[in-house]
């Protein structure tokens, strides 16, 4: 039996730190919202008890440091599950970009394996099982479009961005996640973006508003480590982008546009300089 799961990309609309904490991880306050880019999911089961990862990339792990081959662990444990697994994962979404690949593809093999084993495991569960896995997994369980606080596995669903496109552009540098938060010092944060605001632009299908109300103060400390992610903005802004912020640690910016007339000149205008770039719709 086979089972297929797309796996999409996020990107933040805001992410704001509140504070450190004590057991070493950032209390957030994040918009965030999928993206039509994915990976796709083939899950075959294998009747002896294995669990096999493969891909057309390079340059992803296929041991048990990738993050589907641990979601599969970690179902295959709590559920005393015998049968195995080979997950063939067609990489399309940029590897350590800020997008969340690693953990969508995780959420997809919960989704993916629940369906696949009849576990019938409630979709909180899920979450839940994720929120083991990465901070960004319980919201690639459900995607759509949601406030997300704590260490950013606590989910308020609210309202999908209004239609829009979404140019992505991941320049060709590495940024750690872990790096990017030891770096921020939440008490010398001078503006913070305003979640109550992009969830009133939201709810209202604001769009301007929505390009207003952008904001990411992880930003600040990748901006400084990589000037270049600065002069991505500066170009799609200057390319006619209604709006542009960089998404998550990083490095991938995006750029919203609302007219697809604009889309076809911010794309071309960025692949003169930049090999990774995307030109995608939000998912409502
Ligand atoms: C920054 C964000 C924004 O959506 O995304 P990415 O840039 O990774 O896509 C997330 O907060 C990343 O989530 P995720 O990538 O799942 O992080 P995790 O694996 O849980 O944690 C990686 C490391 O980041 C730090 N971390 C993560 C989340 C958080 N709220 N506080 C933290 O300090 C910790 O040092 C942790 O060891
Ligand atoms: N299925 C996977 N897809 C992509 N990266 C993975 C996967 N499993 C583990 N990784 C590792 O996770 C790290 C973060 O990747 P990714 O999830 O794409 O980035 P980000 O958290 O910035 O969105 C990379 O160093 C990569 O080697």
């Amino acid at each position: 039996m086979k089972m297929y799961e797309k796996a999409p990309a996020k990107i933040n609309l805001m992410l704001d730190v509140l504070h450190k904490r004590a057991d070493g991880f950032h209390e957030v306050e994040m918009i965030m919202t999928m993206v039509d880019l994915a990976d796709r999911l083939e899950l075959s089961e294998l009747k002896r008890d294995s669990i096999i990862i493969s891909s057309q990339a390079g340059y992803i792990p296929l041991d048990e440091k990738n993050l589907a081959f641990q979601a599969a662990r970690l179902i295959k444990d709590r559920y005393n599950v015998r049968s195995g697994v080979h997950i063939h994962l067609d990489k399309r979404i940029p590897v350590a970009a800020g997008l969340a690949g690693g953990s969508s593809d995780a959420a997809a093999t919960l989704r993916g394996l629940n369906r696949l084993w009849r576990l019938g495991i409630p979709v909180q569960e899920l979450q839940e099982l994720g929120a083991e896995l990465g901070s960004d997994v319980p919201f690639c369980v459900t995607g759509g479009t949601a406030l997300a606080t704590g260490r950013g596995e606590r989910l308020t669903p609210i309202a999908n961005p209004p239609q829009m496109w979404v140019i992505l552009a991941k320049p060709p540098i590495n940024v750690s996640t872990a790096e990017v938060y030891g770096r921020v010092r939440a008490g010398n944060i001078a503006v913070h973006p305003s979640a109550l605001r992009m969830q009133q632009a939201l709810e209202a299908g604001d769009f301007s508003a929505v390009c207003e109300g952008l904001g990411n103060v992880l930003e600040d400390v990748t901006l400084k480590l990589h000037p270049e992610v600065q002069q991505l903005k500066e170009a799609m802004l200057k390319l006619g982008a209604d709006g542009v912020l960089m998404s998550g640690s990083g490095p991938t910016v995006f750029g919203l546009v609302s007219k697809h007339s604009k889309v076809a000149r911010i794309y071309n205008g960025l692949r003169g300089f930049c090999k990774e770039v995307y030109a995608v719709r939000s998912l409502s």
